[in-house]
């Protein structure tokens, strides 16, 4: 069976890994790819950040003209300032509303591209081949899926918007500045070298403090995902302890990095709130004097004070979404990984495809002399020779490690072999689509797989043109009917992720009637090897001869028994296919199934040297 998903995950999610700036230009395009279709929605953003911004910056000229033209001078008396008043709170009410309608609109794009995202990446992996999840552990994939994606949506809509936005007020701002006054404005100027050295000198820190931090939340989810699947070892080894202290280590480094960050972040932010600060106090000296002078008027230095206010936060914005920036990247570089793998096994050429074989085949399989290995360094399997009829029961037996579910994953295709062939009715199954493969090929697994769902749903699986009534039917046909009929609300009874709340012999069951509804020509049973009680185990026995019936049946039995009344015993052994034969006919060899099966039946285990 494959055994895939148990490595942390750390090397994986790492964000640290290189990525070339070619690869990364390319991952950056196809991410903006998903953001063409929104480009209106893009621009009725851009147009409501200058409605907004726009008046904003008009609300301190409108004061500056009040000062200079009515308050210091008396002139034009209260029904201007009552119209200035008036004025000054339209543009308030007009940056409300531009504000509202432009985070409204880009939420809608960014929640837009990133379903999108989402969509595109389950599929993609959904059409891997299980060596892709060999190489990817599940916690990282679900990394990819939610986090991941959700750092693009923080992309639009906060550094995007930030960019936008507030490079437009940055612009604006030192245009009014010098439309009040030119040499003040020039003074103003001479801050925007002392502010890029700034940000400069805290980008590296901050940059590095952001990555130490994400590694460390990065490994703290791989833990949990890999520990969370794996409770019920943990708790019968009674491991909590260990494991805890394990987590809280994880946990711990994660919060030292991340109080790192934020003290880079807050000394990053207050050095600019006190250049802020300094600014200001300069603008009041040099604009003071000047007013004294009167070279300028005194309202010309309020506004300058206002401005030079709001000059700092849209730079303070700009660089605060830096840390955004940094995660978009990384997980822009990971997503582009996941997107850019191609599954190993694949549909055929169209021209060159058989189809239509679904209906017209009889359940004869051949493996050609085949060499399989899942990495390039040692064979699993070693020219292999196996020839089954049209409905024989084949069992597999052989020790652990043999290679009995690496065969059978190379009729499924969950792998592909690396010489030789397979055929089914004397077809490749390489030119068959995969999709008729499956229904060819029906597979239930040692650890069937139950998904949250009612009883009727994970029959079917999730199949609305498969009916009802027959999924009553098949399960009736193998025996899983009182055992449904007990549950709470029946066929309706909701079951949990993954079946928990069945015994593995029920979710056997479950997983038989899934054939008997789907009619494959040819099973494959990978046995569990969970002990069961022999009432259970007559139930399933049962069940397998119902459905075996008129099938090409392929059996990986953990108990000889299962297969004693075989067509055909095949027993593997490193690899390779070391007997084979009935029951008697091995027995009477006196060789290796002999062993085994005197070492089974003689006060030993079944399981012991025969397969789990
Ligand atoms: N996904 C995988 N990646 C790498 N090696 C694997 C993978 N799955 C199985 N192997 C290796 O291939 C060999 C054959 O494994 P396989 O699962 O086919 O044996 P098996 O006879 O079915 O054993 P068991 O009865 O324990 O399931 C073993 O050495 C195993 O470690």
């Amino acid at each position: 069976m494959a055994k895939g998903g148990d490595s942390t995950g750390e090397a994986d999610i790492n964000p640290n890994y290189e990525v070339t700036k070619e690869q990364r230009r390319q991952a950056f395009r196809a991410m903006l790819a998903y953001a063409r279709p929104h480009r209106l929605l893009f621009a009725a953003v851009f147009f409501c950040a200058i409605f907004a911004i726009s008046a904003d910056l008009m609300q301190p000229l409108l004061v500056k003209i009040a000062i200079d033209e009515n308050v210091l001078f008396g002139a034009h008396g209260i029904g201007q300032l009552f119209l200035l008043g008036s004025i000054y709170f339209v543009l308030a009410v007009v940056s409300m509303i531009f504000t509202y309608l432009q985070a409204n609109l880009l939420q809608k794009a960014g929640q837009s591209i990133v379903a999108a995202l989402r969509k595109d990446l389950f599929n993609h992996i959904s059409r891997q081949s299980m060596s892709f999840f060999d190489r990817h552990p599940i916690g990282s994939l679900v990394t990819n899926e939610s986090s991941d994606t959700e750092t693009i949506n923080q992309f639009f809509t906060q550094v995007l918007l930030s960019l936008v936005r507030d490079g437009l007020s940055l612009i604006m701002i030192i245009g009014f500045m010098f439309f009040l006054d030119v040499q003040l404005a020039l003074y103003c100027m001479i801050l925007l070298p002392l502010i890029a050295i700034i940000a400069i000198a805290f980008r590296t820190m901050l940059r590095s403090a952001y990555q130490r931090a994400r590694t460390q939340l990065s490994r703290l989810i791989a833990f949990l995902a890999e520990n969370l699947s794996g409770m019920s070892l943990i708790q019968s080894f009674h491991q909590e302890k260990e494991q805890v202290s394990r987590f809280s280590r994880r946990n711990e480094r994660y919060l030292k990095e991340s109080l790192r960050e934020v003290r880079a972040t807050v000394i990053f932010n207050r050095s600019f709130d006190i250049l802020g600060n300094v600014s200001v106090a300069v603008v009041v000296w040099i604009g003071g004097i000047a007013v004294f002078d009167q070279q300028i008027e005194f309202g010309v230095l309020y506004a300058f004070i206002s401005y030079i206010r709001q000059f700092f936060q849209p730079i303070n914005q700009i660089t605060q979404q830096w840390n955004t920036l940094q995660s978009t990247l990384v997980s822009v570089d990971r997503l582009w990984r996941i997107f850019s793998e191609q599954p190993d096994v694949r549909d055929p050429d169209p021209e060159t495809a058989q189809r239509g074989a679904l209906k017209r085949v009889k359940g004869k399989v051949d493996f050609n002399r085949i060499r399989f290995s899942y990495t390039d360094k040692t064979d699993v399997l070693r020219d292999l020779e196996l020839h089954i009829e049209p409905g024989e029961f084949i069992g597999i037996v052989g020790t652990t490690g043999a290679g009995k579910s690496s065969l059978v994953n190379l009729l499924t295709r969950f792998y592909d072999v690396k010489r030789g062939s397979v055929e089914i009715d004397g077809m490749d199954i390489r030119r068959l689509p995969q999709k008729e493969l499956h229904r060819i090929v029906g597979l239930v697994q040692q650890e069937p797989y139950l998904y949250s769902g009612t009883i009727i749903d994970n029959v079917r699986l999730f199949d609305e043109s498969v009916t009802r009534d027959a999924v009553i039917e098949a399960c009736r046909l193998v025996g899983a009917q009182p055992m449904i009929e007990r549950l709470p609300h029946g066929y309706e009874t909701r079951l949990s992720e993954r079946g928990s709340g069945l015994s593995a012999g029920e979710r056997q069951l479950i997983s038989f009637a899934r054939i008997l509804v789907y009619q494959p020509k040819i099973l494959i049973l990978d046995e569990a090897t969970a002990n069961l009680d022999s009432h259970t185990e007559r139930l399933i026995q049962q069940a397998l001869n119902v459905v075996a019936e008129g099938r090409t049946t392929l059996v990986i039995a953990h108990r000889l028994s299962t297969v004693k009344h075989a067509d055909r015993i095949i027993v593997m052994r490193n690899g390779r296919i070391e007997e084979e034969g009935p029951h008697e006919h091995l027995l009477e060899l006196g060789g290796y199934y002999a062993d085994l099966y005197h070492h089974a039946f003689h006060g030993r285990s079944a399981y012991e040297g025969v397969g789990g």
